[in-house]
């Protein structure tokens, strides 16, 4: 089986990385071989650009028979403790479309996108966990994509009562919308790492929500090198 494990950043997925120097063998700088499992590690980058080029590009001339996207996330739902972990089944594209007035339209609201063009399900990018060999015990959450972090109470407003959110990232849709496209079996692991509220950085906790996220990326891919 080949694997694609994938996250914006180095810093998301380093516990993870030190588990594969350790347990696997290195067949190239970013691929590994864990029991009959091929693990290619993708480093993509920050918000949906840079994400849809790199994941693109890559699948381009690579495969993979499942492709896990592993991040931190804010959350919407103040009652989820930081460092909890979700699988994202809904994305939403939350910011792309037109302001008018103090409304904001997406882009089936105003009509340069219908609904359910593929691969889109309605307004939405949905994963049907469809075709995954192994699927972890976690609760699914909706999850909104922004370019811009949300941090007032105008835009959190307005993303809850458009797209009832449960967290929020800036790569989650880029990484649907290439999984759809290309008919591959997907997972998206988020962790939370701050509420989506007014920005206040000493109350986010990344290092626990690394730490929460890469011993489930560690189960999960152990799992599924079980099953290869
Ligand atoms: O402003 C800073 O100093 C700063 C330092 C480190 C990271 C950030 C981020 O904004 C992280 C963005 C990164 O993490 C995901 N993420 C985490 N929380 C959220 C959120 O509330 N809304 C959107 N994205 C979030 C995101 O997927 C990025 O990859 C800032």
């Amino acid at each position: 089986m080949k694997l694609l494990v994938t996250a914006a950043t180095i810093l998301e997925v380093q516990p993870f990385l030190q588990f594969l120097d350790r347990e696997s063998q290195k067949v190239s700088a970013h691929q590994y071989r864990l029991a009959n499992c091929d693990i290619q590690l993708l480093i993509a980058g920050i918000g949906m650009m840079h994400y849809a080029y790199s994941l693109g590009r890559h699948l381009a001339t690579n495969r993979p028979d499942m492709a896990l996207q592993a991040g931190i996330a804010g959350s919407f739902r103040h009652d989820w403790p930081l460092g909890s972990l979700v699988m994202v089944e809904r994305e939403y594209l939350a910011d792309l479309g037109a302001e008018d007035h103090d409304q904001f339209k997406d882009l089936f609201d105003i009509q340069l996108w219908q609904a359910s063009q593929p691969p889109f399900t309605g307004n939405a990018l949905v994963n049907t966990f469809a075709g995954l060999p192994y699927l972890p015990h976690l609760p699914k959450a909706t999850g909104v994509s922004v370019n811009m972090v949300s941090g007032s109470i105008p835009t959190i407003t307005r993303l809850e009562s458009k797209y009832m959110p449960d967290v929020e990232s800036m790569e989650g849709a880029a990484f649907h919308y290439a999984c759809l496209s290309e008919n591959i079996p997907f997972l998206q692991l988020r962790s939370i790492s701050n509420y989506v509220e007014i920005r206040d950085k000493s109350k986010w906790n990344i290092p626990l929500a690394v730490k929460q996220l890469n011993e489930e990326l560690v189960s999960t891919v152990n799992s599924l090198a079980g099953l290869c």
